[in-house]
């Protein structure tokens, strides 16, 4: 029988950002900074060679890449993330890993501060 295993691995970043919505829009709208922390989950069966269903040094390389593209930046500014919500950051790592060829199966992205947090999770 060939078990489908799900290995995961967190980081984190600072940024800023401004959010402009309906609601309580004062203190959104000016540029302020938040630390963001981030899980990454990838899914599938092992490499009968290795063992492996990816190897974690080469997942944590592959975050560090995209997490240079987010860390002390605005991202409002960012290519390709849109609205700096909880969701599109999770679409824009899930997005960036998978055109990395890392079989990604849910991105959670959390605030410790304000206890908000979002997951996708991607169909396989
Ligand atoms: N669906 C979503 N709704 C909201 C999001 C989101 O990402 N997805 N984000 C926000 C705000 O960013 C969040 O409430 C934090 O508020 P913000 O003004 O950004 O910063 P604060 O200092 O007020 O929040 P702290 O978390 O306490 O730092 C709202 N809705
Ligand atoms: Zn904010």
């Amino acid at each position: 029988m060939e078990f489908e295993f799900e290995l995961s691995q967190r980081f984190f970043f600072d940024a800023a950002h401004t959010l402009r919505r309906a609601h309580d829009t004062a203190s959104s709208l000016r540029v302020h900074g938040h630390t963001y922390h981030a899980e990454v989950s990838v899914q599938g069966a092992r490499d009968a060679a290795t063992g492996m269903v990816v190897d974690l040094a080469v997942l944590r390389a592959e975050i560090e890449t995209l997490r240079q593209t987010l860390d002390h930046h605005l991202l409002d500014e960012v290519p390709g993330l849109g609205t700096p919500t909880l969701e599109n950051l999770c679409a824009y790592i899930a997005t960036a890993l998978r055109e990395r060829q890392l079989p990604v199966s849910a991105v959670r992205v959390w605030r410790e501060a304000g206890g908000d947090s979002c997951r996708l999770v991607l169909p396989r």
